[in-house]
C-alpha cells in the first residue's frame, strides 16, 4: 500500500507532539487498562495534558482494530507474552503496522507511519520502560517478520470473523441474529468515528444563527432532525462559535429525539430519572419551563449535570438535582407524582459503539441479562411515581433486543395500564446513517389524573 508520511498523531491541538516511542507506550498502557476493565474515558482523563490528544487518536483506532492487533500477536507468537504491558505494546504496534489502505480511503484520519519508523519507534518505547526493556528483541523480531510475511499473516487474520468485522464473536453472532438483513451495516459502522452533532440550544439561539456564525468561521455544516446541526469535520469544541455562549451542546442526532417525544409543557412536574450528565434533561428544558428533577445514582455525574445546564443557562429555579437510585423510591421521592418521566437507563451502551470504541471489549455477554434485569426494577420502580393519564419514556442506547423491543413487550404486559404510543422504537446505526443505536418507547398511564397521588 502507498503510505503518507504523516508522524503526527495529534492534529488537534497546537502544542508540540511527543516522540512517538513515547505515545507508543502510553497507548499500549491504556490496551492494558482496557485490557483489566478500565474505560477508555477514564483512562484518557488521566493522561497527561501535552499527549493526551494524541494518545487518544492512537486509541481510538487500536480499540477499533484490536482483534486484528492480536490476531497477529498470536500468529506470530508461539505462545502469549508473559508480560501484558509488551503483549499489549506488540498488539499496539501490529495494529498500526497493518492498517490498510481501504480503511485510509474511508478515514483520512486513521493514523500512518512509516512501516520503518513505526518499528523503530515501538522498539525505542520497549526499552522507555523496565516492564517492557527486556522484550525489546521480541518485539523487533516480531515486528519485522510481520512486514516480511505480511500479506499471509493478514489473510490468515481475516479469515478470523472477530477480525474481519471488529468486534468479539459473541457480539458480533447477537447482532447477526437480531438484524439477519442489515447486521454487517450496524457492525462496519463502528469502524468509522461518529460525526460531531451539536443540538441548538433554542433558548438563546436559533439553528439558522448558528449555522450563519459556523459558515463566518468557514465551518461547513448542514441541519440535522428539527435542531441538530451536523458538522462535516470534527473539531475541539472550545473552537466551536458559541460554547462559552451556552448557544448549543454536543449531542448525536438519534440523542436529540428524546425530548421531541416526550409531551412537556410549561408547569408540568417532570422526573429525569437517570439524567448525567444531562444532555437529555438539557433537551427538556429548551422544550418547555418545567418542574424538572434530575436525579441520578452518581454523584459525581450529577455535577456535570449541573455543569452543562449552567453553560446553557438552563439551571433556573424549577430544576432540582437529587443524588439517589431510582428503584429505592424511599430515598429520593416525595411522594407527589410525575405528569412526565424519561427513563434513560443504564444499557450496555452497544448503540454508541462508535464514540466509545472500549465497550465491545468491557462488555460480557452476560451483562446482557444483567443490565435487562437492572432496567425492568427501574421502570418498575419508576412508574409508581407516575401520574394516571402520565406518560413516560424509555430509552437505551443500545441494538441488543433485550434492551429494547423485549423491554418494550414486557412494559406493556407489565406495567399496570400502560399503553403503548407512537416512538421510533430501534434506531440502528449503519453506513450512511448519521445517528447511533438507540431505542425508544412511549407508555402512557391508563386512568385520569383525579386518582393522583399528588
Ligand atoms: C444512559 S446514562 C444517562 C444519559 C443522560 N440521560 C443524558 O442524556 O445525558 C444512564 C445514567 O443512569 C445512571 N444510573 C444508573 N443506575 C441508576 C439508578 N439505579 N438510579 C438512578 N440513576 C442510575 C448512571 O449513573 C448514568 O448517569
Amino acid at each position: 500500500m502507498t503510505r503518507p508520511v504523516q508522524p503526527t498523531a495529534s492534529p488537534q491541538t497546537g502544542a508540540v507532539t511527543p516522540p512517538l516511542s513515547e505515545l507508543l507506550l502510553a497507548t499500549a498502557y491504556v490496551v492494558q487498562a482496557i485490557g483489566e476493565g478500565r474505560s477508555l474515558t477514564d483512562v484518557l482523563n488521566a493522561e497527561p495534558a501535552h499527549r493526551r490528544a494524541a494518545v487518544q487518536s492512537l486509541s481510538f483506532y487500536v480499540m477499533r482494530q484490536l482483534a486484528r492487533g492480536h490476531a497477529l500477536a498470536d500468529l506470530l507468537l508461539d505462545r502469549g507474552l508473559p508480560n501484558e504491558l509488551a503483549e499489549s505494546l506488540l498488539t499496539t504496534a501490529l495494529c498500526l503496522l497493518s492498517v490498510q489502505e481501504r480503511e485510509v480511503q474511508e478515514n483520512p484520519r486513521v493514523p500512518v507511519y512509516e512501516p520503518y519508523i513505526l518499528v523503530s519507534q515501538a522498539v525505542t518505547a520497549a526499552g522507555l520502560d523496565r516492564k517492557t526493556a527486556g522484550f525489546k528483541g521480541l518485539i523487533n523480531a516480531c515486528l519485522r517478520r510481520f512486514e516480511r510475511e505480511r500479506e499471509a499473516l493478514l489473510v490468515e487474520a481475516y479469515r478470523r470473523s472477530n477480525v474481519r468485522w471488529g468486534f468479539p464473536k459473541w457480539w458480533i453472532g447477537r447482532v447477526r441474529k437480531a438484524y439477519p438483513a442489515q447486521w454487517e451495516a450496524i457492525l462496519a459502522s463502528s469502524f468509522q468515528p461518529g460525526p460531531l452533532t451539536l443540538r441548538v440550544n433554542t433558548r438563546k439561539t436559533s439553528r439558522e444563527a448558528l449555522l450563519a456564525a459556523l459558515h463566518e468561521q468557514d465551518i461547513a455544516a448542514s441541519a440535522i432532525g428539527d435542531h441538530g446541526v451536523l458538522l462535516d469535520q470534527p473539531l475541539p469544541v472550545t473552537s466551536i462559535p458559541g460554547f462559552e455562549e451556552g448557544w448549543w451542546l454536543v449531542q448525536d442526532a438519534g440523542a436529540q429525539l428524546a425530548a421531541g417525544l416526550l409531551p412537556v409543557t410549561d408547569g408540568m412536574r417532570v422526573l429525569d430519572a437517570c439524567a448525567a450528565p444531562g444532555g437529555k434533561t438539557a433537551g427538556l428544558l429548551m422544550q418547555a419551563r418545567l418542574q424538572l428533577t434530575a436525579l441520578d445514582i452518581d454523584r459525581n455525574r450529577l455535577e456535570r449535570v449541573a455543569a452543562n445546564l449552567q453553560r446553557l443557562g438552563l439551571h433556573d429555579e424549577g430544576v432540582k438535582l437529587r443524588a439517589g437510585n431510582a428503584i429505592d423510591l424511599k430515598s429520593w421521592w416525595d411522594g407527589q407524582s410525575f405528569d412526565a418521566i424519561l427513563a434513560d437507563v443504564p444499557c450496555t451502551a452497544s448503540g454508541i459503539v462508535r464514540r466509545h470504541p472500549d465497550i465491545r471489549w468491557l462488555r460480557q455477554e452476560q451483562d446482557i441479562a444483567e443490565t435487562a434485569a437492572l432496567q425492568r426494577r427501574i421502570v418498575s420502580a419508576l412508574w409508581q411515581t407516575l401520574k394516571p393519564g402520565g406518560i413516560l419514556l424509555y430509552v437505551t442506547c443500545s441494538v441488543f433486543p433485550e434492551e429494547g423491543i423485549e423491554q418494550a413487550q414486557w412494559m406493556l404486559q407489565t406495567l399496570e395500564g400502560a399503553v403503548a404510543l407512537p416512538a421510533p422504537g430501534q434506531l440502528l446505526p449503519g453506513q450512511g446513517q448519521e445517528h447511533d443505536g438507540f431505542f425508544y418507547s412511549l407508555l402512557r398511564k391508563q386512568g385520569t389524573t383525579s386518582g393522583a397521588g399528588g
